[in-house]
């Protein structure tokens, strides 16, 4: 069974790729990393930066997530991102997004013994 900590990695890591604009990133990357299954999840953001630096996060900024608890941290700089976004005209299974780069602050939930990544909150 996938700990939260892989899923985070599957659903929101891509180091290796530098921040594409290739307007198919999402439509390819959101299918790869299995988020397309049942159903199109609407939002994703993948992040461009070594796991390492993602993980430091967890020590910055703590600040309260979207559902009240006390586990989120900010990124105290921003990182290059690709925010994906379903179309409205997207109809499963043909789930079809928008591929956004930019490079934002991240707000990450950190859990567990190590601390670390187990939820993407927003970016902003
Ligand atoms: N404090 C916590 N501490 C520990 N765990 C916590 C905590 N909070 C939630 N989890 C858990 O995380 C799991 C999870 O999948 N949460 S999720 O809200 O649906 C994820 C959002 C995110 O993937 C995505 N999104 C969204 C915005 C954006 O800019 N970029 C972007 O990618 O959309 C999704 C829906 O918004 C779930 O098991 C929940 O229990």
């Amino acid at each position: 069974r996938e700990s939260s900590a892989e899923k985070f990695k599957r659903q929101h890591m891509d180091p290796d790729s530098i921040p594409n604009s290739s307007p198919t990133y999402c439509n390819q990357m959101m299918k790869r990393r299995e988020m397309t299954t049942g159903s199109c999840k609407p939002v994703n953001t993948f992040v461009h930066e070594p796991l390492d630096d993602v993980k430091a996060i967890c020590s910055q900024g703590q600040m309260t997530c979207k559902n009240g608890k006390s586990n989120c941290h900010k990124s105290s700089s921003t990182l290059h991102i690709t925010e994906c976004r379903l179309k409205g005209s997207s109809k499963y299974p043909n789930c079809d997004y928008t591929t956004t780069d930019s490079q934002k602050h991240i707000i990450i939930a950190c859990d567990g013994n190590p601390y670390v990544p187990v939820h993407f909150d927003a970016s902003e």
